[in-house]
């Protein structure tokens, strides 16, 4: 089976357990406790090529990843580097996180940018509870939800709670989808999750069909700063970035290099 079809097989019965265990009557009533919602479609917005910088532990193509910082402390490197957002898996089984990771990062009081709930969203549930834990933003993939009328009411719900969705395609018709259904921010996937194969030039074709009111996100398989450069050259306002900063036996000066702080050295000459 492919691996996206069997995680969201599995996401289905994770999100009947969760809304046994607390029902959205009880995740409405914690909304007005969350913190406040911090711009995420601004942040991005602002000029230069944002940084998505992503946290997780493993991935179903990679394995474990060799970082050994905790979330939290992961999370205040990327803020103070020059990220401007953060995205936090969510799911547990694959990527090993988590909503309370999510939720420990959205409110730790040193982190200042606004956090992503990165999930395989099939239930508007799952939006109600990523702005209870304090998240700013959702990720909303175009091929799990699978209807565009189901993407549109998933889109205005994350908007009426007051955050923003980054809507994730694979090819232009789901790009096309996004649009229909009045996305603002569109990632590209430039990794496939059923074959796991990258391709960045791929995203640049889909990209030119999107109009410029959206905002754009060149998502996975950037390896080094160039690529950063290279995704703005092409018109993209964002890049989310995880492994390459995650392997990275110097996050700090790699999180400044993908956010355009650090002029690399083969640059400089
Ligand atoms: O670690 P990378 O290759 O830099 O990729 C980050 C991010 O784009 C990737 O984790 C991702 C993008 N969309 C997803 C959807 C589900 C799970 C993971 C993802």
């Amino acid at each position: 089976m492919f691996m996206l079809n069997e995680i969201v097989e599995h996401k289905r019965l994770e999100v009947e357990e969760k809304k046994r265990n607390s029902p959205l009557s009880d995740l409405q009533g914690k909304l007005r406790d969350a913190r406040p919602v911090r711009d995420f479609y601004s942040a991005l917005k602002a000029p230069g090529i944002s940084l998505i910088a992503e946290i997780k532990k493993k991935s179903p193509s990679k394995g474990e990843f060799p970082n050994r910082l905790a979330a939290a402390e992961l999370a205040r490197l990327y803020s103070q580097n020059g990220a401007r957002a953060i995205s936090v898996l969510a799911d547990e089984k694959y990527f090993g996180g988590g909503a309370h990771v999510v939720e420990r990062v959205a409110n730790d009081p040193s982190v200042h940018i606004p956090v992503m709930y990165k999930e395989f969203i099939i239930d508007p549930y799952q939006i109600y509870e990523a702005r209870s834990i304090g998240a700013d933003a959702v990720l909303l993939i175009v091929r799990s939800i699978g209807d565009t009328s189901l993407l549109t009411e998933m889109i205005a719900t994350a908007q009426d709670l007051g955050m923003d969705a980054l809507v994730e395609c694979f090819t232009a018709e789901e790009a096309a989808e996004a649009v229909i259904a009045k996305a603002r921010i569109i990632g590209i996937n430039n990794r496939d999750l059923q074959s796991f194969d990258v391709d960045l030039r791929r995203s640049e074709d889909i990209r030119s069909i999107i109009p410029d009111t959206a905002l754009t996100v060149s998502e996975s398989g950037l390896a080094t700063a160039a690529d950063a450069v290279e995704a703005e050259r092409r018109g993209f306002d964002a890049i989310l970035v995880g492994e390459a900063l995650l392997k990275s036996n110097d996050i700090t000066q790699q999180v400044r290099a993908f956010a355009g702080l650090e002029v690399s050295q083969h640059l400089k000459s």
